[in-house]
């Protein structure tokens, strides 16, 4: 994490943060901000202010959704939304943005003095780097261990140093927030020789979304960022579970790559190892992947467990909103005694699989935890906004003292803020949380902040 040191008032510039999720690309610009005194206990004392916001999403899918609003405009918040053809992929989709960015926007790409990447695998780099032919390549080598991810976060990269030479390209690492799981919970018990030979072990991953709903939860709760211990789950096209203990990473549920753990839009999570070997008999054989800018060299066994599974395989689609969607009008098909068709089962298997899966972590974790969870944290994009999951999941959590208030739960798109309180008010009540991610938010911050990036 950068040092908390307040910005000079001397600085000035642009920083745009960079996103590139599994499914999505998440664009943020921010005007640095000076502070006259360092913080660490306010969201609205951010070093950065931000400007303008894109998100691209779908991007696999043939009618990609862009949407861009410029939050600091002259005549109020104005938001722009349209389906795009041309999108593709990540490259692309940055091309397309800074296309917008361009047209729509009275802001000069000069300005723009640091663009912030996430990039998913860091292995055994822990601090952000600036991008060199050496951190490059060191992020290209790790590109077969987030065959969904690293790649694509190269590809932008690429476009960026292209289509804004001036600025400085620095890559801030999702693995970095789990440097501190200990040895015995990151190792596999495998050969250890080997292990270690070939850094086999669980880095875990949306460590840049731990760290800001973190210390999110921090101010919320009023309590020193150092003594808190929460449960969170982020849920997105990639889902994870983190436990963290005194404002550190104990124990995650992604491993080695982002395939294991919990199931995701096109991923498994969590299957016998054997499996896959069972399900095809080609499963060590190369699979033919080519992306923009990058190579990945995956095996079929990696295809199919990454790009083949999760919801798009039980269900045909990757829209965990369209799941509960479909699953409630079955419900009411029966509330009405006319039939169900077999297939029509597959959207209550989807939900009721992902909601086993998280209990398996969530008790876990509340056991390594020892009991002493401040709060249980839902974010990602399901997690914030699906009211009939989180209804699910804590209705379960019932026997360990968390209880919803299902209005609350309701509300939640209505409330403002980063983090919204869902739990039932009682006393010696456990809290439930639903914190707003923003890792773009996260990065521009650590930039900010980082006297390195700003010293001439
Ligand atoms: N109203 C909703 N209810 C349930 N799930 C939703 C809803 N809106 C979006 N989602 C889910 O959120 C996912 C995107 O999560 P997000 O964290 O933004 O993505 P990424 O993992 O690419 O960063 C979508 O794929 C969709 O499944
Ligand atoms: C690590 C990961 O799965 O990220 P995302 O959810 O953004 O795809
Ligand atoms: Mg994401």
């Amino acid at each position: 994490m950068a040092t908390m040191t307040a910005t000079p008032a001397s600085r000035s510039g642009l920083v745009l943060s960079v996103n590139a999720g599994s499914s999505s690309l998440k664009i943020s610009l921010y005007r640095l901000k000076s502070l006259s005194t360092p913080s660490t206990s306010s969201l609205t004392s951010e070093p950065v202010e931000l400007l303008l916001v894109s998100s691209i999403n779908d991007i696999s899918n043939p009618h990609a959704s862009f949407s861009f609003t410029l939050v600091a405009h002259e005549n109020g918040k104005e938001a722009k939304k349209e389906s795009v053809d041309s999108i593709h992929d990540h490259a692309s989709a940055f091309t397309h943005f800074l296309e917008y960015l361009k047209r729509e926007a009275s802001i000069d790409k000069s300005q723009i003095v640091h663009v912030c990447h996430r990039v998913v695998h860091g292995g055994d780099y822990f601090e952000p780097v600036v991008i060199t032919k050496e951190s490059y390549e060191h992020i290209e080598r790790l590109t077969d261990l987030a065959p969904l991810h690293n790649g694509a976060a190269l590809s932008v990269i690429h476009a960026c140093l292209r289509a804004l030479p001036e600025a400085n390209s620095i890559a801030y690492f999702d693995t970095s927030f789990h440097r501190s799981i200990l040895p015995y919970i990151a190792s596999y018990a495998i050969d250890q020789e080997i292990a270690k030979e070939r850094g086999l072990k669980k880095y875990g991953f949306h460590g840049l979304s731990y760290a800001y709903i973190h210390r999110a939860v921090s101010v919320h709760l009023q309590k020193d960022p150092s003594s808190v211990n929460i449960l969170v789950l982020h849920l997105g096209s990639g889902a994870s579970v983190c436990a963290i203990r005194d404002g550190k990473s104990l124990d995650t549920s992604m491993g080695l790559t982002p395939v294991t753990g919990l199931p995701g839009a096109t991923r498994s999570g969590v299957v016998d190892p054997s499996l896959i070997f069972h399900y095809t008999n080609r499963a060590g054989r190369m699979s033919h992947n080519k992306q923009q800018a990058v190579d990945v060299h995956v095996t079929h066994a990696e295809e199919i467990l990454n790009k083949q599974s999760g919801w798009k395989a039980i269900t045909g689609t990757t829209d965990f909103g369209e799941i509960v969607k479909e699953m409630k009008a079955v419900e009411e098909k029966g509330k009405r005694n006319e039939e169900v068709a077999e297939d029509e089962e597959k959207w209550k298997l989807a939900f009721d699989l992902f909601v086993d899966r998280i209990c398996d972590f969530v008790g876990a974790y509340y056991l390594k935890l020892r009991g002493q969870v401040d709060a249980v944290v839902f974010s990602g994009g399901i997690g914030e906004k699906s009211v009939e999951l989180r209804e699910d999941v804590v209705d379960r959590m019932g026997c360990l003292g968390f209880v919803l208030d299902k209005e609350k739960n309701r509300a939640v798109a209505e409330q403002k803020g980063e983090v919204v309180e869902v739990g039932k008010e009682s006393q010696g009540r456990k809290r439930v949380l639903v914190c707003r991610t923003d890792e773009q938010l996260e990065m521009a911050r650590e930039c900010a902040l980082e006297e390195k990036f700003w010293s001439k």
